[in-house]
């Protein structure tokens, strides 16, 4: 038995890289079908491979996954987010953040397209830089010094990057490494042919950040929150951690009397944003119609 990451599947085979960096093609055994159990691109799994035939027998427990791209094991998601055109959007980023926090994937913030903005912008926009600071996001703004800033951050990580279409996506990963960018750019050309295209998961290695990046890029815009209403505070850190002296236990942070997290937005300490945010999603899961199939 030998151990491993999945680093590719498709069609059923997945490819296994053990330690030394060798690959293994291997299929899954038939029990994960019967236990509705599927291995994911960046899960670690046992193995064994006699004549180029492997099987997977066992998948390790995963630390969190992805549904786009379905990705486990997953260190840092960079979030792209254009600053100028299109224009900034906090919410979206905080959807994007709601997402990753609710899936247990530490996020970093990457701001482009800083150098279209006037002097007078630009001191807004590090005012939300701090912003996102303080509640514990790293932030890096695009710019001359963004790749050696973002370097120590995905050093030796198994990364996501998402964000918007024209959020600047390529553009960074050019800057980082030109072959990466021509690589994802040529693999999701190949994915968004057709429906009937073999869906394929990779993770592409950085090898001067001994990095590896999944081929696809996360979601996007619209994300439906699959958890229940009452968790959503959970994912916004610093409401979270205000939540606790709320006087009701049962609190949603909307009208209820001695609510902390209102009192702290009423305060600054948590920006206004952020807490529209929270309403606005809180309000949008209230009014979806509820799902009758079983979560599993
Ligand atoms: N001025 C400026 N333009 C940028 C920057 N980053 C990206 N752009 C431009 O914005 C446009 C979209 O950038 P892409 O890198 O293709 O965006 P993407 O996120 O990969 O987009 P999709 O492939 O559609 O998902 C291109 O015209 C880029 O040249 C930036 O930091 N500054
Ligand atoms: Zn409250």
């Amino acid at each position: 038995m030998q151990t491993g990451r999945i680093i590719q599947s498709l069609s059923g085979y997945y490819d296994v890289q053990t330690a030394d960096g060798q690959v293994f093609r291997t299929r899954a055994r038939g029990q994960f079908r019967k236990n509705k159990e599927k291995p994911l691109v960046g899960d670690f799994v046992e193995f064994d491979s006699e004549n180029g035939d492997g099987f997977l027998w066992a998948i390790d427990p995963r630390q969190n996954a992805l549904v786009r791209p379905p990705i486990a094991n997953i260190d840092l998601a960079v979030i792209v987010t254009a600053l100028k055109e299109p224009d900034f959007n906090p919410n979206l980023l905080d959807r994007q953040l709601v997402a990753l926090e609710a899936a247990g994937v530490p996020a970093l913030i990457y701001f482009s397209k800083a150098d279209l903005l006037d002097d007078q912008e630009l001191e807004d926009y590090q005012n939300w830089q701090k912003l996102y600071q303080k509640i514990g996001y790293p932030v890096v703004m695009s710019g001359p010094k963004a790749v050696e800033e973002l370097t120590p951050h995905l050093r030796d990580k198994v990364l996501v990057f998402m964000g918007q279409t024209g959020a600047g996506k390529s553009t960074l990963l050019n800057q980082i490494s030109p072959e990466l960018a021509l690589e994802t750019g040529e693999v999701s050309k190949a994915l968004s042919r057709g429906k009937h295209t073999t869906r394929k998961v990779t993770l592409i290695p950085i090898p001067f950040l001994a990095a590896l990046i999944a081929d696809t890029p996360g979601f996007s815009s619209y994300e439906v929150f699959d958890f229940p209403v009452e968790d959503l505070v959970k994912y916004f850190p610093e409401m979270r951690a205000a939540s606790v002296n709320c006087r009701f236990r049962a609190c949603q942070h909307l009208n209820e009397p001695g609510c902390a997290v209102k009192e702290a937005v009423s305060l600054g300490t948590i920006a206004a944003s952020r807490y529209n945010s929270y309403k606005l999603f809180y309000e949008l899961m209230k009014a979806r119609k509820p799902k009758y199939r079983k979560n599993k």
